[in-house]
């Protein structure tokens, strides 16, 4: 948008206050608006927003990019019934029989990816003084017992990262549409329901948006081409959480697990070791970042922090690094040459250590990442245990593989033996996955995370008995971690490619604009949404 000024209010010195009226579209995509039967409760309709990357811009006139942060303050009117949430702190609401008008008001600058709304029939938990959970009322329990250790992953994050500064925390469970495990709205994290797999086994997702209250919120990336800055960071203060509410041997897993289970697989099989997306610093000309999104900035960050941790003497000294980086560019939006700079300057007694890491190659190489950080193997080693039984068994002895060492495992190891079957070649037998799933009651399970797992086994062994089971796991959530392989996984299987495409095709009026417009691209089908101008 331009503004184009009268001559008399050209003359430098001169301030003018531009009032904008604006109207916003029903098709914008930052928002889902859905009807009540859509909802859990099926009692009011539900609203969501969901702004990052660069769609605040189809419901706000903003300068949406990270690298500009402004203050905001809300008043919304919805029918009274409804309540209507926002990433700011409440300020109370008024109304009569008919409407209530909530007040919000976020006094830290934040970026125009940070702003969201949700209105919804919503009840809400206390777990703290400054925590809290919001979802349906069905729901609400549920996501109250699975996220009650909320408080104490905070105080974890703020022995790690300073002053936790945004005065609330609160979480809003949102409908099963919602197309990411969790994005870290300041002051109200949205999460997906799939988060609540009856055991606490998935909370790491809250850990992750916890931090993102230092990285990303406090320390923002300048644009999406240094979303390594955000994500890495946040990846790495969420293991560290992990690893003081757990213990050390369970970081180096989960990092480990980040290597194995994520970055191999998006480099080798979600794109090409040469593709440009599998760059820590991307190009982003005339590239929707939706469209580039994978969690190769995730992980390859992640992994660059490790790898200079055990670098420069450890985790001691890297925690403090830590703190000095988050405290120095607090409120601030940086790139990956600022953040170089500050690492030279705060290990300057360091500099011929920090000349051997080959930084041109970990920010603009394609592929996996030059070097690879020492993981811990102490929890790695019962998922290998584990998995050489199940290769080395044939249809006579597989009978006789018992389930207790795989009862015995953490959640997060279950699922790293189902990745390693996943990526054995040949594909693995289906009496074996008939078997598995008998013995490990797979198909159902309440974990999203291992179901997506399981799911894609059998489908790469083109088990048939499979397909009812993925395509009702994709219809009946939307976030894109799980839709987007296993739609693709289907769509390359010859008798599965229709019946995925029909279900994507019934239910797209339905679904998340985001999910709609990436399942299209993924099933190669055309889908006219409204282009978002980037
Ligand atoms: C290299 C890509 C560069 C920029 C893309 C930035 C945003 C793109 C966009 O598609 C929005 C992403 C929002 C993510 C929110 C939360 C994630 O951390 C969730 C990760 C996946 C999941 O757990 O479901
Ligand atoms: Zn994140």
């Amino acid at each position: 948008m331009s503004v184009y000024l009268p001559p008399q209010f050209q003359k430098a010195g001169t301030i003018l206050q531009v009032t904008v009226a604006y109207g916003t579209s029903p098709d914008a995509t930052a928002l889902q608006w859905m009807k009540k039967e859509q909802t859990a409760d099926k009692r009011m309709p539900y609203l969501f927003s969901q702004c990052q990357a660069i769609h605040a811009r189809s419901i706000v006139p903003c300068m949406d990019t990270p690298s500009v942060k402004s203050t905001y303050e809300a008043e919304v009117t919805v029918p009274t019934g409804m309540t209507c949430l926002m990433s700011a702190i409440g300020q109370g609401s008024k109304g009569d029989d008919d409407t209530t008008t909530f007040f919000y008001k976020q006094p830290v600058a934040i970026p125009s990816y940070l702003i969201a709304i949700v209105v919804g029939c919503l009840e809400k938990r206390d777990i703290s003084d400054r925590c809290a959970v919001w979802a349906e009322p069905s729901v609400v329990d549920k996501a109250h017992w699975e996220f009650a250790e909320t408080e104490d992953i905070l105080a974890s994050a703020e022995e790690i990262a300073g002053k936790y500064i945004w005065g609330r925390y609160d979480m809003v469970c949102l409908p099963p549409s919602f197309p990411f495990g969790g994005m870290e709205n300041p002051c109200l994290t949205f999460l997906t329901p799939t988060l609540i797999a009856g055991d606490r086994s998935l909370v790491s997702v809250i850990a992750h948006e916890i931090a993102h209250s230092w990285s990303g919120n406090l320390v923002t990336n300048s644009s999406w081409e240094h979303f390594w800055l955000n994500e890495g960071f946040t990846m790495f203060i969420e293991r560290k959480i992990c690893g003081r509410l757990v213990s050390e041997d369970y970081r180096q897993f989960m990092a480990f697990n980040g290597w194995t289970n994520s970055l191999i697989p998006a480099v080798y099989e979600q794109f090409t070791p040469t593709h440009q997306f599998t760059k820590l610093i991307q190009d982003h000309t005339n590239v929707d970042p939706d469209v580039a999104f994978s969690c190769v900035p995730y992980e390859k960050g992640s992994a660059l922090l490790f790898y200079l941790e055990q670098k420069l003497g450890g985790s001691e000294i890297f925690e403090a690094y830590l703190k000095d980086y988050l405290k120095t560019f607090a409120h601030q939006a940086i790139d990956s040459w600022q953040w170089k700079d500050h690492l030279y300057k705060y290990f300057a007694d360091q500099k011929e250590v920090l000349d051997t890491v080959n930084f041109d190659l970990w920010f603009n190489g394609v592929g996996m990442p030059p070097e690879k950080p020492n993981y811990g193997q102490s929890m790695v080693e019962a998922c290998e245990v584990l998995l050489k039984k199940w290769l080395a068994a044939d249809e006579s002895t597989v009978g006789d593989i018992t389930s207790e060492d795989y009862y015995a495992m953490q959640p997060l190891q279950q699922i790293e033996l189902l990745s390693q079957l996943w990526q054995h070649d040949p594909p693995i037998e289906h009496y074996k996955l008939d078997a598995l799933n008998k013995l490990y009651k797979l198909n159902d399970s309440q974990n999203s995370e291992l179901l997506l797992n399981w799911l894609r086994l059998c489908i790469k062994s083109k088990w048939e008995e499979c397909i009812p089971k993925a395509l009702d796991f994709v219809n009946s959530q939307g976030r894109l971690k799980f839709c987007r392989p296993i739609y693709r996984d289907l769509a390359q299987w010859p008798i599965a490619n229709k019946k995925a495409r029909d279900v994507y095709l019934k239910g797209r009026s339905q679904m998340h604009p985001i999910t709609a417009e990436m399942i299209a691209k993924d099933l190669h089908i055309r889908h006219s949404t409204h282009t978002v101008c980037f």
